[in-house]
């Protein structure tokens, strides 16, 4: 498959904006890094510790951060430093396990501590050379750490100690190489982003001026670069991120481009109506509205298997695509470039991107067939969530379109658990959902919610109503906060509001006799249950 084969291939960096690459060496918050760089208006890419320093000099960066890692840089199966990190020419921050494996490369001592250093410390500054400059001497950081430097290398100066280590933060001018042991993109570190915004800028003499809104007039001139007079079509589902890209390309390239909506059976209650009513309100580019719930309904039939499911619909949107753009050939070529609302976190989840591991194939990236005709184009692809509002909005995307909930576009089928996910299973699961929506706009809760959704497990249980036995269905309430998909927290609903829900499934679904509420952050959970 062509889009994951090389799963370093640059994300499509805006051309005109400064870039700094971030290096992943398995740190709980490396993902972080990358978001507080773009937060600074720096464009920032998180890429495997692999990669190697030929992969991250094709980026052109005008700096290089080191991330954390579980790992002890002495250890004989550790992650190393590529030497030709260091020599590339651009300023280098190493943080945690980035700054120890700077500080052994270059000859310094690190070691295993006595203590642990996990949590809330306090930094005292001796001496603030470049990245520490204007923050306080004494100040609040936050370490997560077992190994120490207990020596910099020779011609580094040890800028700073802290509770627990000698050498919390160090730099060579001459070398261009700064470290620093605490995590300066976590919340609980107060200065980190001054001391972000110092290397990004002052070390590394980026100009501050990226933002997410910035990308459009680049992603025009890209678009219109890679179409030319060509037709195309766009997998448009409703959801904010096809609607963003969609925007994007009929800005570009106006009537080329005919957008596919398809109703793969597994969507919400009434939601096919919805989304070619919005469509036609809101936007003036024509769409085609398909009915394949026969056609999907039947490639699943005796399907279980989280990771098969998502293939076989990822196959089957493409196939539709492929129809539906032969169709606007008429006598001349059909489309040949599909428009997908791609972000980074389906990317990186799908194990693409930072050589992560696979967590799911997301349908529209690790989901799609190996003999891919089309050219994608995906506008959005280094973008984060909240990033493609902020486009939308900036694109006059009404309201509650930006802020709509997200949905997968497996749709339902990933919310069958455990058993065939069969038309009458669908049915159920979609009325319990349309009771949960309403209750949770009813409340004022929608906008607050990353997603608020139901599954509905292959799990029958033991009840009684109306005096009767009764072997119905469970259904579980799945309700998250999140602000990027990366990482998630269960919403703690009102226990009224969860009481009113239960009663209603009961009262008004027949199948169902017991409703349970998921209480899983992510990690260890995922949102979606497949
Ligand atoms: N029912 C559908 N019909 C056509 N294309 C779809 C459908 N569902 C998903 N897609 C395509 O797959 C892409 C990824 O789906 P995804 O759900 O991540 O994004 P979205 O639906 O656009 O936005 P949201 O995350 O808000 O739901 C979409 O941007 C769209 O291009
Ligand atoms: O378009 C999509 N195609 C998919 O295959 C897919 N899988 C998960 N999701 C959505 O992505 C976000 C993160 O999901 P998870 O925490 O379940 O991995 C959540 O918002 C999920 O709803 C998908 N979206
Ligand atoms: N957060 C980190 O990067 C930790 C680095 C290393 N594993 C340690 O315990 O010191
Ligand atoms: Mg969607």
């Amino acid at each position: 498959m062509t889009e994951l084969a090389d799963e370093s291939a640059p994300i499509e960096a805006p051309r005109s904006v400064d870039e700094v690459v971030v290096l992943d060496y398995g740190g709980q918050y490396s993902q972080l890094i990358a978001r507080r760089v773009r937060e600074c208006g720096v464009f920032s890419e998180l890429l495997p510790h692999h990669v190697g320093a030929a992969e991250v000099a094709k980026r052109k960066p005008k700096g290089l951060i080191l991330s954390g890692g579980p790992a002890s840089v002495y250890a004989p199966n550790a992650p190393k430093l590529d030497p030709g990190l260091l020599e590339l020419g651009i300023p280098v921050l190493g943080i945690c396990y980035g700054m120890q494996l700077v500080a052994l490369e270059l000859g310094g001592t690190v070691e295993s501590a006595e203590v642990g250093e996990y949590g809330r410390s306090t930094l005292t500054v001796r001496e603030h050379g470049r990245v520490l400059a204007g923050t306080p001497a004494e100040q609040p950081c936050w370490m997560s750490h077992r190994d120490t430097v207990f020596a910099p290398p020779p011609g580094f100066t040890a800028l700073a100690a802290s509770t627990a280590s000698p050498v919390a933060a160090l730099e060579s001018t001459e070398r261009d190489i700064y470290g620093i042991q605490f995590h300066p993109e976590v919340v609980h570190t107060p200065f980190g982003q001054d001391i972000l915004k110092n290397f990004l800028r002052d070390v590394c003499g980026c100009d501050l001026t990226w933002s997410a809104a910035s990308i459009v007039e680049e992603q025009l001139a890209r678009i219109r670069e890679q179409v030319g007079d060509k037709k195309v079509i766009c997998g448009l589902s409703g959801g904010v991120d096809s609607s963003v890209a969609a925007l994007l390309v009929h800005r570009a390239v106006g009537d080329q481009l005919t957008c596919v909506f398809v109703d793969h059976g597994m969507m919400r209650k009434n939601e096919g109506d919805q989304v070619v009513q919005t469509f036609r309100d809101t936007f003036k580019v024509p769409l085609v509205a398909v009915d394949a719930e026969e056609r999907f309904l039947t490639k699943l039939r005796g399907t279980t298997e989280p990771e098969a499911k998502r293939k076989i619909i990822g196959t089957e949107f493409i196939r539709v695509f492929e129809e539906e753009a032969a169709k606007l050939a008429q006598g001349e070529e059909g489309a040949r470039y599909l428009v997908q609302g791609t972000l980074y976190s389906d990317v990186i989840e799908s194990g693409g991107g930072t050589g992560a591991s696979t967590i799911k194939s997301h349908h529209n990236v690790g989901g799609l067939p190996d003999d891919l005709q089309f050219e994608l184009v995906e506008p959005l692809r280094a973008l984060f969530k909240d990033e493609v509002r902020a486009v939308g909005a900036e694109l006059g995307l009404p309201e509650r379109l930006v802020w709509r909930q997200p949905f997968p576009g497996p749709g339902l089928a990933i919310r069958v658990v455990g058993g065939e996910a069969t038309k009458e299973r669908l049915d159920l699961l979609r009325d319990a959902d349309a009771i949960l929506q309403d209750e949770i706009r009813k409340a004022g809760l929608y906008r607050d919610l990353w997603q608020s959704f139901c599954v509905l497990p292959d799990v029958r249980t033991v009840g009684v109503q109306g005096d009767e036995r009764t072997y119905g269905y469970v259904v579980v309430i799945r309700a998250v906060t999140s602000d990027d998909a990366m990482t998630a927290d269960w919403a703690r609903l009102p226990y009224d509001l969860l009481e009113q829900i239960a009663a209603r499934m009961i009262g008004e679904l027949r199948e169902v006799n017991r409703v349970v509420l998921d209480i899983t952050s992510k990690p260890p959970g995922t949102i979606e249950w497949e």
